[in-house]
């Protein structure tokens, strides 16, 4: 029994990782955009996490869901991008989704990854463009959050978002619990209204800088939580782990500016809806964009139990649009 369950695991992380390599081999990508059945194919799984390939997609969910009282991120897909001209077509989207979404009254969030907007090309070029955005993010009243990327990254992006959040209070930052320097960096940074997004972390770390899945991290995370709410910041806690939220909701809010859980479009959508219906607030991260296809293997690797998802949706089509399933049962 114990070998099998052990096979299974080192199945699952052999699935993992192959579907991160393959998620950055450029000939794979460039065999699925080339080959119009495949493609149209995988897009039938990736639609259940990603709002579409345009922005308008990802706006049209927006609304609807904040018409169901969710708050919303919006992240334009992207990532370790090294040419500088991409790195400014996608700085100019993300001023077109934030420009958007203070127009139309939506409100919400606009996450990205500092690798997205130049941090391969050169650390000034990511500063300048999260500069625009900040000054826009005030403009708009609309937040800007900093997502955090592998370990070799933590120290520029952290120092890009300290010159940043002392001119524009808008920006928040995502910090991962399974780092060991987190405990560190947390304390230093955290303080009243400061925005935080609490994560346990994606990327593969070696254990002399980060804690694997364990007791000991949920522990940790609920400790980052705590000293986020004796700071007073507005925290947003984004995970799926039911026993951990469990512990952070019997845990006093009070001290907090703001407290709130946040899960990502099509992951466990029954537990926002169950969320929202106990009168927590919730938002959701939604993504669109051209690199779906990346997405979608992020998401299936990270949780390999999804490929069988995949492999049905990619067969039988998805019955309803995926945001149906966060319409509340019980009026809120
Ligand atoms: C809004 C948001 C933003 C994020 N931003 C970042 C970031 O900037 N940097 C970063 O490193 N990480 C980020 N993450 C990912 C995060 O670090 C974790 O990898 C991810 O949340 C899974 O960890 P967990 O806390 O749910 O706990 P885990 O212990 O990994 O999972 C707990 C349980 O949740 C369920 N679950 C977990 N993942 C999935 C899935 N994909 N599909 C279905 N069920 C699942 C499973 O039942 C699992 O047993 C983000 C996550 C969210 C929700």
């Amino acid at each position: 029994m114990k070998n099998t369950i052990n096979r299974e695991q080192q199945l699952a992380i052999d699935a993992a990782t192959a579907l991160k390599a393959i998620a950055r081999r450029p000939d794979i990508k460039m065999q699925v955009e080339h080959q119009p059945q495949l493609y149209a194919l995988l897009q039938r799984a990736a639609a259940r996490y990603v709002t579409g390939e345009q922005r308008a997609n990802a706006l049209e969910v927006a609304e609807l869901l904040h018409g169901e009282g969710y708050a919303v991120s919006l992240e334009y897909i992207g990532e370790n991008t090294v040419s500088r001209a991409d790195c400014q077509q996608a700085a100019a989207e993300l001023m077109g989704v934030l420009t958007d979404l203070g127009e139309q009254g939506i409100g919400g969030r606009v996450s990205f990854d500092l690798s997205h907007i130049g941090l391969l090309v050169d650390n000034e070029l990511a500063l300048q463009h999260v500069l625009q955005l900040g000054e826009l993010s005030q403009m708009y009243g609309i937040e800007l959050f900093i997502s955090m990327e592998e370990s070799a990254k933590t120290a520029a992006i952290l120092a890009i978002y300290r010159q940043a959040v002392a001119l524009y209070p808008l920006i928040g930052i995502t910090l991962q619990a399974h780092l060991h320097r987190t405990w560190e960096d947390a304390s230093r940074l955290l303080a009243q209204d400061i925005r935080v997004r609490f994560v346990k972390g994606a990327y593969e770390e070696p254990d002399t800088l980060a804690l694997s899945r364990s007791a000991e991290l949920d522990d940790r995370y609920v400790q980052l939580f705590e000293l986020a709410v004796e700071r007073g910041c507005r925290i947003s806690l984004a995970t799926y782990d039911e026993l951990l939220i469990d512990r952070l909701l019997l845990y006093s809010w009070e001290g907090a500016a703001s407290v709130e859980l946040e899960l990502l479009y099509g992951i466990r959508p029954e537990l926002a809806v169950q969320l929202r219906e106990q009168s927590y607030p919730v938002r959701v991260y939604l993504t669109y964009g051209q690199e779906w296809y990346l997405y979608l293997c992020h998401r299936i690797a990270e949780y390999p139990p999804n490929l069988y998802q995949a492999l049905i949706d990619v067969v039988g089509g998805q019955e309803q649009a995926p945001v149906m399933q966060y319409r509340l049962m019980k009026p809120h």
